[in-house]
């Protein structure tokens, strides 16, 4: 029986009159696309029109607390408050600490960012200790071994913003 994961969702929430931003890392692009992908896929199934849907990007996952931010902040300026956010990086251990510093101060910074901008932070930061685990989590590993975790993102940001938003 299968344990971990995601859980079925206590129901279908209708994500039509919700609008979501993502605002993704550009390092390990492949990874990156294919997460943001399985993210949209999974929300459009749940009714958010991709009109909806507003893309920003920053260089690394270190700038996605701060660019998160200034993303909704420009939302609610431009007239087109965003309902909930998803931020996405993909972090693959070097042969350095950096790995470690980043991923730590981001996931803080990511989860504080919640009460600043009153809004739900979708956690959309893998954090791997090899490339093979970061292309399995994104459902792009040869074997299929997982599916892609930028769906359960995707889910995620739809039910907390209809369950809790303003
Ligand atoms: O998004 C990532 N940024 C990374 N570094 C860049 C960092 O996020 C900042 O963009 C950079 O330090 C400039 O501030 C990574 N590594 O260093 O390995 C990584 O794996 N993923």
């Amino acid at each position: 029986m299968a344990v971990k994961g995601l859980g079925k969702p206590d129901q279908v929430y209708d994500g039509s009159k919700i609008r979501v931003g993502i605002i993704h890392a550009r390092w390990n692009r492949v990874i990156i696309d294919a997460l943001v992908k399985g993210a949209i896929e999974r929300m459009a199934s749940l009714g958010v029109d991709e009109k909806n849907i507003i893309i920003e990007t920053v260089p690394g996952s270190y700038e996605l607390p701060w660019g998160t931010k200034r993303f909704v902040d420009k939302q609610a300026k431009l007239g087109e408050p965003l309902d909930v956010v998803i931020p996405i990086g993909v972090l693959i251990k070097g042969s350095t600490m950096h790995f470690e510093y980043i991923s730590d101060s981001t996931t803080h910074a990511l989860m504080s960012l919640q009460e600043k901008v009153d809004m739900p932070v979708i956690f959309g930061l893998l954090t791997c200790m090899t490339e093979e685990q970061a292309l399995a989590r994104a459902g792009i590993d040869e074997a299929h071994s997982m599916h892609n975790h930028g769906e359960d993102w995707g889910a995620a940001a739809v039910e907390m913003a209809v369950k809790f938003g303003k």
